[in-house]
């Protein structure tokens, strides 16, 4: 049965219509789109619903018009010629997100017209549990674990599988163990990945309303602080991705930090609003995570919080 999900088709790159820009906008935002196209990755286990998923999405963003390109092959999402802005690559059920993450990841480092927009991954909310056996016993990491601990959302589906069971509690009780994965992901419960686009497409990971305290940091130190993190792997420290919020000296800017594996990157995001209180938050997924080890390192200039685990 794996053999013939290996043989699959490549996967398939689907164009997302934007959202309709606001009337008030410079006319000129409509008429130049940006250079660059986003790509939106839908990953999950095998018969989870992807291709549900992606389904869904074509038949409710249809209205809007819509090109289907193939793409190459996995991990080397491109966009066809035209005006395509955003795009859906779906993998393979056997697929570890990571290096295609961190393909595309490079891409938009190196200043390509491709960027990772972000990790949608699709839950088979009856077989999770089976999916995960292993990663208890074991240090293996099946892909389900790996692709939950990628995402930016969790699409939890089939719940109509299991509410005849055991009805709420183990819709709950699944979503807790999402969180243990990634608690940075949001969940959203499905039956046929019948989801709002709202909850899954365009969306702001950093709003800046859970910031808890003012410091800020020397951007240089910083950089040196986490190239150390991630690529030293201090104490078998491991760690699959980092995402964050950063309020650098001497600068206006609110930055935001993203990583996948060993890949990592800085931007100033937006100006800091007046009354916004400028603050650091970092939050890492991986493996041998030791909460006291990164608070040390890093001293008392920002403030940190390790979201997931061991
Ligand atoms: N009961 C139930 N069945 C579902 C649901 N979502 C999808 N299915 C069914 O599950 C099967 C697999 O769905 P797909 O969308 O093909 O899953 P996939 O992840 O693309 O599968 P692979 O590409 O084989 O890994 C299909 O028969 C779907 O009709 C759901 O919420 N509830």
């Amino acid at each position: 049965m794996e053999d013939e999900h290996l043989e699959e088709e490549p996967p398939l790159a689907v164009e997302i219509p934007l959202p309709a820009l606001p009337n008030h906008l410079p006319a000129v935002y409509s008429e130049d789109p940006p250079a660059t196209v986003g790509v939106t990755v839908v990953t999950g286990y095998l018969g989870a619903g992807k291709s549900t998923l992606v389904n869904h999405i074509l038949s409710t963003e249809s209205r809007r018009g819509k090109r289907i390109a193939p793409s190459p092959g996995a991990g080397a999402a491109r966009p066809a010629e035209g005006t395509a802005r955003s795009y859906l690559l779906e993998t393979t059920g056997l697929a570890n997100p990571a290096p295609l993450a961190s393909v595309l990841w490079l891409d938009e480092q190196l200043e390509s017209s491709v960027t990772l927009d972000s990790i949608i991954t699709v839950v088979d909310a009856k077989n999770l549990r089976l999916q995960l056996r292993g990663r208890r016993d074991s240090d293996s990491f099946p892909e389900a674990f790996l692709q939950i601990a990628f995402a930016d959302v969790v699409v939890l589906n089939k719940v109509d599988l299991i509410s005849n069971e055991n009805g709420h509690d183990s819709v709950e009780e699944l979503k807790k163990e999402i969180k243990s994965i990634n608690s940075i992901a949001s969940i959203v419960r499905a039956v046929r990945c019948q989801v709002n686009m709202s909850d899954i497409l365009h969306r702001r990971d950093y709003d800046g309303t859970h910031l808890a305290r003012r410091t800020s940091v020397d951007l240089d130190k910083f950089r040196a602080w986490i190239e150390d993190i991630l690529w030293e792997k201090q104490h078998s420290m491991d760690i699959y991705r980092c995402k964050g919020i950063l309020s650098i000296r001497d600068s206006e800017m609110l930055h935001t930090l993203q990583a996948v594996r060993e890949i990592y990157e800085i931007v100033p995001a937006r100006k800091w609003k007046e009354d916004e209180r400028q603050t650091n938050k970092i939050v890492f997924i991986g493996h041998n995570l030791d909460e006291s080890v990164l608070l040390n390192s890093l001293k008392s200039c920002t403030l940190m919080k390790r979201l997931s685990v061991s």
